[in-house]
């Protein structure tokens, strides 16, 4: 059975090249993936998508139609897909014994996915299908302040909560900056504190606070530093996947 892999992460994080990357990866140790783009309003894919949601909802006639602005048209175009959604699993059903990997590239705005109806019937739909991964795609070189890092950490952890689903964390764009840094803060309060004191935020106390309560949250993590751009980290990343086909089985 073919495990799914849903890329999630806010916008820029990267999840589009990501998902590139891993396409030629796959293709490269002859295991192409199937791939499902569920963004209406991207104007160009980098990678062949097997399923694409622009060929069922016009993201333009929907905002004209309904009268809606970007993010509206996002989340109407996002529902009227979820309506036919079982067509796809359809599809994919029939397609699982052919490939090992189905990626979901998601919007951009993160929300629009993770808060919404239609998000979390794909999520569930899949996930009754077969095995399913959330991969969280996220810009490392945003991270380096404790608090945007713990306000990250914070998102990443209500999407696990809320969608109960095996999770790999993907730490993107270490060719800018290296995830140590990121590693260090989820293993030693002590080092994490020191950070949070150097910036002198006002939010210091509640950010320490947080970080004792995410605790438990990182422990469990599979966590993997990655370059979409350069491919740097990749093996790693489906080692964390393999994993967690496991976490789902069992
Ligand atoms: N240096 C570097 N840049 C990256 C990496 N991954 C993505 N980028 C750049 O980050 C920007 C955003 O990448 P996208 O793949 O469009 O991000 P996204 O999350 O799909 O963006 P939206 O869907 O528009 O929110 C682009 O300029 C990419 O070239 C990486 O690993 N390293």
């Amino acid at each position: 059975m073919a495990t799914c892999l849903i890329c999630l992460g806010m916008a820029g994080s990267g999840k589009t090249t990501f998902v590139q990357r891993v396409n030629a990866y796959l293709h490269s140790r002859q295991t192409p993936p199937y791939i499902v783009n569920l963004d209406p309003a991207v104007h160009e894919v980098p990678f062949p998508a097997n399923i694409d949601i622009r060929d069922t909802v016009k993201y333009k006639e929907v905002m004209k139609q309904y009268g809606l602005g970007p993010n509206g048209g996002i989340v109407t175009s996002l529902n009227l897909f979820a309506t036919r959604f079982d067509q796809a699993i359809k599809f994919i059903e029939k397609k699982q014994h052919d490939y090992k990997y189905v990626l979901f590239d998601t919007p951009g705005q993160i929300e629009v996915f993770t808060w919404s109806a239609s998000g979390s019937i794909i999520t569930d739909s899949l996930a009754s299908t077969c095995p399913t991964v959330i991969v969280y795609v996220m810009d490392t070189s945003r991270c380096v302040s404790p608090i945007t890092f713990m306000s990250n950490m914070l998102y990443a952890c209500s999407i696990l909560y809320k969608s109960r689903l095996p999770f790999v964390l993907v730490m993107n764009k270490i060719d800018i900056v290296s995830h140590d840094f990121a590693i260090e803060w989820m293993t030693d309060f002590e080092s994490f504190q020191q950070a949070v004191d150097e910036e002198g935020s006002y939010m210091a106390n509640l950010t320490s606070s947080m970080n004792l309560v995410l605790d438990e949250f990182y422990n469990n993590l599979k966590t993997v530093g990655v370059s979409a751009v350069t491919g740097e980290g990749l093996d790693e990343f489906f080692t964390a996947v393999d994993s967690a086909r496991e976490e789902y089985l069992t």
